[in-house]
């Protein structure tokens, strides 16, 4: 090992101290080059408590004995206490905590180290420094180290993709969904589909090599066909989440619709808790879709607030109306909104008639929760007049009576669109996963149209419903894909 390192710190001219320690070590062997090592600050920018730098590649030993001006490695695991230093210059940088990993036993699988410093810019720039000086050792690119751990197989690209949403995860709801996946459980279940088709390909291919010897047993195809008929119906029950994870990872869609000047941008300032939409007695003011993601009892909800829906001959309005319409048309829940003192005007009828009762022409499935606003211009004690209401709540805006009740439903509806992370089957939280599965799913059914006519072409569609399979996890990893997955990633993971 100390020859590899050696190589990676000490070129032929180098006669640093470390350098020739190291050489010492490596008894005078030749020294080969590996891979590069990188290095990054791994926690958060700006002044804090603790910063946390890191290092993987084969130089991770050099750079921490390089470092600490010490013979000898930490324990591995063992958080040891230690003053840091400039390897070049010798001048003390700070005193810190660090941790040695040696690989294979580490996140990237690859030889690591932490080097835990006080987070102050100054030392945190002195240390990255010190590290870039160090031959063999560059700074670590967006995403880098997650990169090595799904390169070195301890990561599985569902995993990584978990551990990506757990980095960004805003709510308790998408932290539980990210957990899950990182913890592998969706890698697994994929894994397991595709072992179940690898036995079945095996038979099948056993079928086609050797009936004709007369040394297979009765009845394979028929267990082949049960097989890939069972794993095609479970791939079809996962299929049917009504999307909710991702959902869940990318946030439920909840648009404010109803007529002009019912209280629409009044609500979203409410939820959001910040004046993101301008109000004002005047009806028409909202145009544009002003959009603001909140956190609703643990759930992520981007809201819209729309223009007030009702014809007018002002060509920008119309503008307006029409985004309106485009959003209502995408919502996953909308939060019909009617002025509770206006009730009988022709506006408020028409937008009950068209958007709010259900099964009507523009509602296909989609949740729908009826408020009704300025409750405190109603006299004392008085319900709403006006024509008979589907179930609905009473709020106001100005005096915030009857908002914990909105929100209570609000969250109900988001726990119904957005399902609960922690239990039944690991959830599908991305496009990708889906398609992989849907081809895989279509495959599995051109085997069973093919197997009648031709064994060798239902032999080749099992084959590609594995591929597929394989692409969801990163078993068989396309570059492009893993580029988009690993660009989501931060500098430091
Ligand atoms: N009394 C009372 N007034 C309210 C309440 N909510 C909103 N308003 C007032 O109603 C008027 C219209 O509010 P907005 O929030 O601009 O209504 P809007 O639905 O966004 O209006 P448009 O964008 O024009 O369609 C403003 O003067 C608000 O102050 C409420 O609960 N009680
Ligand atoms: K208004
Ligand atoms: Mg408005």
């Amino acid at each position: 090992m100390w020859r590899l390192l050696g190589a990676l710190v000490c070129g032929p001219a180098q006669n640093t101290r470390l350098c020739t320690s190291l050489r010492k070590r490596c008894s005078g062997r030749p020294i080969s080059r590996g891979r590069a090592t990188i290095f990054a600050l791994s926690s958060g920018q700006g002044k804090c408590g603790v910063a946390v730098i890191r290092t993987s590649g084969p130089a991770s030993g050099p750079a921490v004995l390089g470092l600490t001006a010490s013979q000898a490695l930490p324990q591995p695991r063992v958080a040891t206490l230690r003053l840091l230093q400039d390897p070049g210059s010798t001048e003390p940088l700070d005193r810190g905590l660090i941790l040695w990993f040696p690989g294979p036993h580490s996140f990237t699988g690859e030889d690591c180290a932490e080097f835990h410093v006080h987070g102050g810019p100054a030392v945190v720039s002195a240390v990255l420094g010190a590290l870039g000086s160090i031959p063999g050792l560059r700074p670590a690119e967006a995403g880098e180290f997650t990169k090595r751990a799904f390169q070195n197989g301890k990561l599985s690209l569902t995993e990584v993709e978990g551990l990506g949403d757990l980095i960004h995860a805003e709510t308790e709801a998408q932290r539980r969904q990210a957990l899950r996946q990182l913890q592998g459980e969706l890698g697994q279940l994929c894994q397991g589909w595709g072992e179940t088709l690898t036995t079945a390909l095996a038979h099948l291919e056993a079928y086609i090599d050797f009936s004709e010897d007369d040394n297979i047993e009765e009845g394979v195809l028929e267990w082949v066909d049960t097989t890939v008929r069972g794993l095609r119906e479970a791939l079809l029950a996962h299929l049917q989440d009504a999307r909710r994870g991702q959902r869940l990872r990318s946030g439920a869609q909840v648009v404010i619709a109803g007529p002009a000047n019912a209280g629409k941008s009044s609500l979203i300032n409410l939820l959001s808790r910040r004046p993101v939409a301008i109000v004002s007695p005047e009806p028409g003011t909202t145009r544009d879709v002003v959009e603001s993601a909140v956190d609703i009892g643990g759930f992520p909800a981007l809201l819209s607030d729309t223009a007030g829906l009702r014809d007018s001959p002002d060509l920008v309005e119309q503008e307006g109306v029409r985004r309106a319409q485009d959003r209502l048309a995408q919502a996953d829940i909308v939060l019909a909104l009617l002025d509770a003192t206006d009730l009988a005007s022709a506006s408020s009828r028409h937008f009950l008639e068209t958007v709010v009762t259900p099964g009507g022409p523009s509602t296909p499935g989609r949740r729908i929760l009826l408020v009704l606003n300025k409750a405190d211009l109603l006299p004392e004690g008085m319900q709403p007049r006006g024509p008979a209401l589907p179930p609905h709540l009473l709020l106001s805006c100005k005096t915030e009576a009857g908002l914990e009740a909105v929100l209570a439903s609000l969250k109900r509806e988001l726990a119904a669109v957005c399902g609960d992370p922690t239990v039944g089957p690991p959830v599908l939280t991305r496009a990708r996963h889906r398609h992989h599965l849907q081809s895989c799913c279509e495959a599995l059914g051109r085997y069973e149209q093919s197997r009648a006519r031709d064994l060798a072409l239902a032999a080749e569609e099992l084959r590609a419903a594995r591929r597929q399979l394989g692409h969801l996890t990163g078993q068989a990893g396309a570059e492009d894909i893993l580029e988009v997955i690993f660009r989501d990633f931060c500098i430091g993971k």
